[in-house]
């Protein structure tokens, strides 16, 4: 269950950092392959982490053969670690499609949590959490939140609040760290949602914001900043110490 896997990583690791394998195949320099640059990100940083986030879409731009790199990384996550797994899908579709891509993600590939784009509501967002956790968009970081996330956030966030407690711990919210002034308010309406913050590193968030998170289940994703780094170790240490100094200090 990704929750208790989590809990264990972060407290064996003292580390929220969640490294992003953003593995794209045109910005590997170095590497024969994608699951060998993989492996190297891995063995360089499983003990300064606590847990991996693979983004699907830089595998899919490769058609079968990034899907394969995909199926072997996870595999190769779960057997070298117990590090749980996030699949960064950001799915959402009516409810027997939304069946057909948690049978994929949960039962074949065997990731513990995936992102879901909760515009359809919870037809869309229910079948992820019968097998699995789920992280449903509140508030991204990017630029253009203004268009849609801003007018319908705080919807998103009761109905995951409701969602918790048919599906306690199965279910999690993602909020840029870029989105610095509505994070304090978000963190005192959400209860004992888990937190996915991406946007540290390459986007420019601030770290700052996982003061006002303390005491939450939340996990803090960078990926181009440290997996296209020259020394993939010594940046994920930076990061790790980073975050840490905000949140369990
Ligand atoms: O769901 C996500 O992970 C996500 C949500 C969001 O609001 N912003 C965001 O950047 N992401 C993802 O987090 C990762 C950020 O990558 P870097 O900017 O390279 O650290 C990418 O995989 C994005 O797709």
């Amino acid at each position: 269950m990704f929750i208790k896997k989590y809990r264990k990583a972060r407290d064996k690791n003292t580390s929220i950092l969640v490294v992003g394998l953003d593995s794209d195949p045109e910005k590997i320099k170095g590497f024969k392959s994608v699951m060998e640059f993989n492996e190297h990100i891995v063995k360089e940083t499983a003990d300064l982490v606590c847990g991996y986030k693979i983004n699907i879409a830089f595998y899919e731009k490769s058609g079968w053969r990034g899907y394969k790199a995909l199926e072997e990384t996870i595999e190769l996550i779960k057997n070298e670690t117990d590090l749980p797994i996030i699949l960064d899908a950001k799915r959402g579709d009516i409810g027997n499609t939304a069946r057909a891509y948690a049978k994929a993600y949960f039962d074949k590939l065997g990731v513990d949590s995936v992102t879901v784009n909760p515009y359809m509501g919870r037809d869309a967002i229910i079948p992820f959490l019968e097998k699995g956790h789920a992280f449903v968009l509140l508030l991204t970081s990017n630029e253009s939140i203004g268009d849609v996330e801003l007018h319908v956030y705080h919807k998103v966030l009761e109905l995951a609040k409701e969602l918790e407690k048919s599906y306690p711990e199965r279910i999690g919210i993602v909020v840029g760290a870029t989105r610095k002034e509505y994070i304090g308010k978000i963190s005192n309406a959400s209860g004992g949602l888990s937190w996915l913050i991406p946007g540290i590193g390459a986007q420019g968030g601030n770290p700052e914001v996982l003061r006002e998170l303390k005491g939450k289940d939340i996990v803090v994703n960078v990926s181009r900043a440290i997996i296209f780094a020259e020394n993939v170790r010594k940046k994920a240490e930076e990061f790790r110490e980073l975050l840490a100094r905000q949140y369990f200090d």
